[in-house]
């Protein structure tokens, strides 16, 4: 049976999925909605796919696992926020079965929360996780030479639909607050988060703008700063990178200055690159990394999440149907050998 999809947000994500989506004859979009129009019926949907960067879309995630709904996200609001949301998310799952899809959540579909997840069934215990997580922040400081405005190059990463919607999420470092929140807590951790320190790329002017209007005329009281911090890290030969880390002693988001050869300033571009320590790699960590932003990555890391979904739910129906058959089948050989 082919599963029903509703789908929720048509921005920049949204859709390059409608795109992919248009191309498969084995899916069903039956809802499609966004903040100005809906169409469909969302009662019809077996899956919501949640494109939208919405708190109030998040906060039904469990509701909707709860009911059977399965859920595929790009929104980090449903895990990556408060520690109570992403418990009932996990208990929602335990209590109905339905799946959550979160690949697109970290790394825009990069393999992280499933390799992760598969050291964990391996039973590898995580200790350690480091790397940058913002695609738009690894380009911006990649491509900032100290000369150009940095406001220049914040409106080009949000042409190119590396950015939030709203771009101080991104320039905050909340967005990979919320990524690192996610990492860890798939490794198993409670962390709340209030206990990740955050030192992002903001000004007071940017922060107290209300509208995107106000934002857009903020950007440029970033330029100082940035020009300032940039020259700092180049004097001492090193360049500015945005990084999150966790491990016993604590965790943070924050600019700093890596030289070259830091495991964490390799690759290019919208690349995320991140270090998992855990027992099985006590010596050195597993570093995982590539492209990790972009509409179309993460359209097709959503398609990907619901493809394994409609295949593992394939795979259990005929596992229960085999299962039935052999019982059977048992119970005729039992009888036989007692007669
Ligand atoms: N752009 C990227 O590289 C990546 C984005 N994401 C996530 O994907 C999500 C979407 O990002 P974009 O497409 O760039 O944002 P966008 O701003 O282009 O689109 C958001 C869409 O959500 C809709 N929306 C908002 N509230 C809604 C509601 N209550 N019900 C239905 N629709 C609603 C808006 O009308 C709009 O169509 C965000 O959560 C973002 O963090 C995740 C990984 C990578
Ligand atoms: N805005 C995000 C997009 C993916 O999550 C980023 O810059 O990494």
């Amino acid at each position: 049976m082919s599963l029903r999809i509703a789908l929720l947000g048509t921005g920049q994500v949204g859709r390059a999925l409608l795109a992919r989506l248009d191309a498969r004859t084995d899916l069903a979009l039956v809802h499609v909605a966004n903040t100005r129009w809906t169409q469909g019926a969302f009662e019809d949907a077996t899956v919501v796919i949640d494109a939208t960067a919405s708190d109030a879309v998040a906060a039904r995630h469990a509701d909707w696992l709860g009911r059977g709904l399965h859920v595929v996200t790009a929104n980090k609001l449903g895990q990556g926020a408060d520690l109570a949301r992403w418990q009932a998310i996990e208990a929602a799952c335990s209590a109905s079965g339905a799946r959550y899809g979160d690949s697109a959540t970290v790394g825009a579909g990069l393999p992280l929360l499933r390799s992760l997840r598969a050291l964990r069934d391996g039973g590898d215990a995580i200790h350690g996780v480091a790397g940058v997580l913002s695609g738009s922040l690894a380009w911006l400081l990649g491509a900032y030479d100290g000369e150009q405005p940095f406001s220049a190059l914040v409106r080009r990463a949000q042409a190119a639909g590396f950015m939030e919607p709203d771009p101080r999420v991104d320039l905050s470092g909340e967005d990979v607050r919320r990524k690192l929140l996610i990492l860890v807590r798939a490794a198993g951790i409670a962390l709340e988060a209030n206990e990740v320190a955050l030192e992002g790329v903001t000004t007071p002017r940017l922060l107290a703008a209300t509208t995107p209007g106000d934002i857009e005329h903020a950007l440029p009281s970033l330029d100082a700063g940035m020009r300032d911090r940039f020259h700092a890290a180049q004097a001492r030969n090193t360049r500015l990178h945005l990084v999150a880390r966790w491990d016993a002693s604590g965790a943070r988001v924050g600019l700093e200055a890596l030289s070259n050869d830091d495991p964490l300033a390799g690759g290019q571009g919208t690349d995320n690159r991140v270090a998992l320590h855990s027992a099985r790699y006590a010596l050195r960590p597993l570093v995982i990394q590539g492209p990790g932003a972009g509409a179309d990555i993460t359209a097709a890391a959503l398609l990907d999440d619901v493809l394994t979904i409609r295949n593992t739910t394939a795979l259990q129906r005929s596992a229960s149907i085999r299962a039935g058959a052999s019982e059977k089948k048992l119970s005729i050989d039992c009888g036989r050998l007692i007669a």
